[in-house]
Order: structure tokens, then sequence, then C-alpha cells
């Protein structure tokens, strides 16, 4: 009971509250990636997420009491169209792909174009799921998210990899997005734009174009 009573008293107090919805295709890990985040823990068991999962987490940031809502619903959806009360007054997305199934990648643009339809503004992060099954990927070039001037990142449900940077970032975008503006979202695309600078060994081929060579770098 005490522990409940405290929870409602962090609702009362917080200064801010969003809401961070995430989209991809079944299966890409969108359940697993918010587990590790929020219970810093993975089962790899395969239950597909039925309806919807709403996960709540409270967090500090700058002194402030900020409340996150994160969203979670069956990729399956894609062959519906997502209820729009999903998308309502979201304030950030995270939209991952699985990069052992290319055709996870492929379908961004049909999840991007639905998310612009509902949230034409809000911040929308790229997130490439499944590094630990080969390291190779990291070399590949995914340039969906740089052609539509999004953040993207590697990352591991399963071993961690970048998982709190991309909810962090993510909880920080959706923040800046609600006090309209874009100080923080320009600052990680800084960020991360030179990252990509120190660590370009891969060609500029794009991963669309690279049919039938899963292994080129
Ligand atoms: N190797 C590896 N497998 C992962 C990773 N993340 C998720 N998986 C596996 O991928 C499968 C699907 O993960 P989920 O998180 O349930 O996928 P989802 O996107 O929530 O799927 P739906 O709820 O159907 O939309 C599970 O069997 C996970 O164990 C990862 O980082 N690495
Ligand atoms: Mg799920």
């Amino acid at each position: 009971a005490t522990r409940i009573s405290d929870l409602d008293l962090d609702k009362y107090d917080a200064d801010e509250q969003v809401k961070i919805i995430c989209l991809g295709d079944s299966a890409v890990g969108k359940s697993k990636l918010m587990e590790r985040f929020l219970i810093d823990g993975y089962r790899p068991q395969q239950l597909s997420t039925y309806a919807l999962t709403l996960y709540k987490y409270t967090t500090t940031i700058n002194g402030q009491t900020v409340l996150v809502d994160f969203w979670d619903t069956a990729g399956q959806e894609r062959f519906r169209s997502m209820h729009p009360s999903y998308y309502h007054k979201a304030h950030a997305c995270i939209m991952v792909f699985d990069v052992q199934r290319k055709i996870t990648y492929k379908n961004l643009p049909i999840w991007y174009k639905e998310l612009r339809e509902y949230r034409p503004e809000i911040p929308c992060l790229v997130v490439a799921n499944k590094i630990d099954a080969d390291m190779k990927v990291t070399q590949k070039n995914f340039s969906f998210a740089k052609k539509q001037g999004l953040p993207f990142y590697f990352v591991s449900a399963a071993d961690g990899t970048n998982v709190v940077k991309v909810f962090k970032d993510a909880i920080q975008m959706a923040l800046s997005y609600k006090r309209n503006s874009n100080d923080f979202m320009d600052e990680v695309m800084r960020e991360l734009e030179n990252f990509d600078l120190d660590s370009k060994e891969s060609s500029d081929k794009d991963e669309e174009t690279q049919e039938g060579k899963p292994d080129s770098a």
C-alpha cells in the first residue's frame, strides 16, 4: 500500500508527463527493448504483444520529475490501420527494425508515413535492433534515417548495447518537443553526426542497393 501511495505522490508532483510510442513490424524487438530499458532484463521468449501494453516510468531530469508513458503495441497491426488513439498526443516515437530481416527495414517508410499523418512534428528515433546476432551489420549504411533527417542508433535488446542511450534521448526529445524547443534534437543530431564521421569505414552504398550481398561492408 505504501508503495502505491508513493507512486501516486510521484505522479502528483510530476512537473512533466510525456508519452512515447514504439512502432515497427512484428518481432523486431519493440517489447524486448522496453523490457531491457525498464527492468534491465531480457527474457528471450517469443510472445507477441497482445493489444496494448502501457509502461509507466519516472525519472528526474535537471531536478524535475518527469513521468513517461511508454506505449507498446503489436507490430502486426500494420495490416490493419493502427488505432488513432495510439498516436494521440504522443511526444516522441521510437521506430524499430530488425537488422537480420531486411523486410522490416523496407517497411519503415510505411510506418513513418502513418506516423506523420497523425503526428507531423514529433521527434522520431530510428533504431536498428539485434546487432548482437552479427556485428558486421553496423558497417552497413541504412540510409532511411539520414534521408528523413532522423537520429539513428544500432542497438541490441539482448545484450543492452545503446538501449539506455536511445530511451534517454527519446525522453529528452519528447520533453523538448513538449516545450516547443528543438535544442536537444539539434544537439543529438550533431552528436550522432560526429559519431558517424568517426566510425565511418562503411561504404556509401545504401543497404537498399546491396541486394544479395548481406555481408558486404
Ligand atoms: N538476437 C536478438 N534477438 C532479439 C533482440 N530483441 C528481440 N529479440 C527476439 O526477437 C523476438 C521478438 O521480440 P519482441 O520484443 O517480442 O518483438 P515485438 O517487436 O515486440 O513484436 P510484436 O509484439 O509482435 O509486435 C523475441 O524472440 C526476442 O527474443 C535482440 O536484440 N537480439
Ligand atoms: Mg511486442
